[in-house]
């Protein structure tokens, strides 16, 4: 299993410096999630994104894309630490496009869009562009978790188009109530499905019908009595979310059927890849420059 091996097996597929290519093993601390609003408001004051990192994200996540994105290329470990991996998370991320292509379908008959529509949206989505994540969050103490000393993974909007997330049963993943902004309700997790969250890239498709979806890791709700023996350490958790994003030189605007007298465009197109540009500019240190 991945995350069995030792730190510097997965170290063979180190993430490099910076946000690009999102692929590869980030060892805990390495990656920061925070949310645009904050990124935003930093915008005038740093360049370094310094202070988005006061408090560290305990998690371990390992990124993959498709072998065809000739813009961020996989980083594999080698064969012999792990046989069989990239085989097998090759042939899972074509699997759950093609579960993707089912929600997008989804899509367009909610959105009751025109055949046209249709066609345009599944030629932005490609599925080169997707990203599957490997996440792992070790054991933690639950105090530090409980004050914020560290963090699981901060309040976030993802900026895919829709996220397709598998969690195991451990909890912790919240939802921001749209109705009470600042309240969290938990997704609790239910055997064999997958959580489905809407992205900054549908809401703007959508003309904001379906709003981006704040969400975090915190504490499990119930910490066991053996997780109290052991030092309250909450336990472990694994996840795997699948971003199913438009491809990356497309421009993304608000579809037809989506804007009217009564509800003009709430958003200018944007090319997708600036915007995540934007937002994950501080997700990973760059090293600093030394001079010669
Ligand atoms: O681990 C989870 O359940 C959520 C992960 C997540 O929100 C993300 O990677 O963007
Ligand atoms: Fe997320």
């Amino acid at each position: 299993m991945l995350y069995s091996l030792s730190h510097d097996e997965k170290m063979k597929a180190p993430h490099p410096d910076g946000p690009v290519p999102h692929r590869g093993y980030s060892h805990p601390g390495l990656e920061k999630v925070y949310s645009k609003a904050e990124v935003d408001s930093r915008d005038a004051v740093e360049t370094d994104g310094d202070s988005l990192r006061q408090i560290q994200d305990f998690k371990e996540s390992y990124e993959i894309g498709s072998e065809e994105n000739s813009a961020q290329q996989n980083i594999w470990l080698p064969e012999d630490v792990l046989p069989g991996f990239r085989s097998f998370m090759t042939k899972f991320y074509w699997e759950l496009d093609k579960a993707a292509r089912r929600v997008l379908e989804a899509v367009g008959l909610a959105l009751k869009l025109s055949e046209a529509e249709k066609g345009y949206l599944f030629d932005l989505h490609s599925g080169h562009n997707n990203q599957l994540r490997l996440l792992h969050y070790p054991p933690i103490s639950t105090e530090k978790l409980r004050k914020n000393v560290v963090a699981r993974m901060p309040a976030h909007c993802d900026w895919s188009t829709f996220t397709m997330l598998f969690q195991d049963d451990c909890g912790g993943l919240e939802f921001e109530d749209l109705n009470h902004p600042g309240s969290f309700i938990q997704a609790k997790p239910i055997p064999d499905a997958l959580a489905l969250n809407v992205g900054d890239m549908l809401q703007r498709f959508s003309n904001d019908e379906f709003p981006s979806a704040s969400h975090r890791v915190t504490l499990p709700p119930q910490v066991t009595s053996a997780e109290q023996e052991h030092g309250n350490l909450t336990r472990e958790r694994f996840s795997i979310p699948y971003f199913v994003a438009p491809d990356a030189d497309k421009t993304v605007s608000c579809l037809s059927s989506c804007v009217s007298h009564e509800h003009p465009a709430k958003f200018e197109p944007v090319s997708f890849e600036e915007y995540g540009a934007s937002i994950s500019r501080y997700q990973y240190k760059r090293k600093a420059t030394v001079a010669a």
